[in-house]
């Protein structure tokens, strides 16, 4: 289980994370939600141990996250930002194959069992047959996707993924959702996704953390969470949720919609 103990965060002067406990459960898909600006970012940086912590810390089955080495944390955890950068020059297979560094240092051989699942990762993102592609020749919705394959390849217990549906079209935002819930039902894996769609969060996630104004505002499992109130005080809006095959939904309240026939 991964978890932070009273985390707080500062950024040049300003604090931007203040008195965090979030816990996130092993083998469990976890969506972090806020209000832009809420410090989702910052959060999975600092568990990834990016960004230092000024009080409180992060701890991974109990061992602080500082203490780790970063080769044994990235066997661990595989991290996609928000922004990914490459070379100019650096193709699909050559991104994908970046995955293996965590297993065998930058300079180790790939065996034909990672071969294999480098396959898999570009075959999920739909990027099979694209590893001699440029990454910087893609589309944005591709380039995404090719990143996502790279973390996907990593093969690591805990997955973090900084808003990785953005950029994509509806056949690929499910593709990738409903392979990473995959991951957690069937493989064990535990999940942290920053995902501003609420609809998402309730239709994929176990569980949410709220944040607002970098504090936890609620956090447990995402039907719980997620209620008109506290979507409100999290979100400064008005929702009504609806149950629709036996699912909630989070519809605009007040907003103004096509009239249905
Ligand atoms: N390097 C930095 N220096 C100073 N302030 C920063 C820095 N990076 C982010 N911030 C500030 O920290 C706050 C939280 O940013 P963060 O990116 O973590 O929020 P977020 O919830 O991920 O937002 P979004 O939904 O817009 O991606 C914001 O007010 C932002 O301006």
């Amino acid at each position: 289980m991964l978890r932070t103990e009273t985390l707080s965060c500062r950024l040049g002067r300003s604090l931007i994370l203040g008195d965090v406990s979030a816990r996130f459960a092993a083998g469990r898909f976890t969506a972090l939600v806020g209000a832009n600006g809420s410090g989702k970012s910052t959060l999975l940086r600092c568990l990834m141990g990016i960004v230092a912590p000024e009080t409180g810390q992060v701890l991974l089955d109990d061992r602080p996250v500082a203490g780790m080495r970063r080769r044994a944390l990235a066997r661990r955890m595989s991290y996609l930002p928000q922004a990914n950068v490459c070379p100019d020059h650096m193709t699909v297979g050559e991104l994908v194959e970046l995955a293996g560094f965590g297993r065998t240092g930058l300079f180790g051989s790939v065996s034909g069992a990672e071969r294999e699942t480098f396959r898999h990762a570009l075959q999920t993102v739909g990027l099979e047959g694209a590893e001699r592609q440029r990454v910087s020749q893609l589309s944005g919705g591709q380039r995404q996707r090719a990143f996502i394959a790279m973390v996907l390849a990593q093969d690591t217990p805990l997955l973090l993924m900084d808003e990785p549906v953005n950029h994509l079209d509806l056949r690929y935002q499910y593709a990738v959702l409903d392979l990473v819930r995959s991951l957690v039902t069937d493989h064990g894996k535990t999940l942290i996704m920053v995902l501003h769609d609420l609809n998402l969060a309730l239709a994929y996630a176990d569980d949410v953390v709220l944040l607002k104004e970098g504090r936890v505002l609620a956090q447990g499992q995402a039907r719980e969470v997620l209620d008109a109130p506290r979507v409100a005080e999290g979100f400064g809006i008005e929702t009504r949720m609806r149950e629709i095959e036996g699912r909630t939904v989070c519809l605009p309240r007040g907003a103004r919609m096509v009239d249905l026939p």
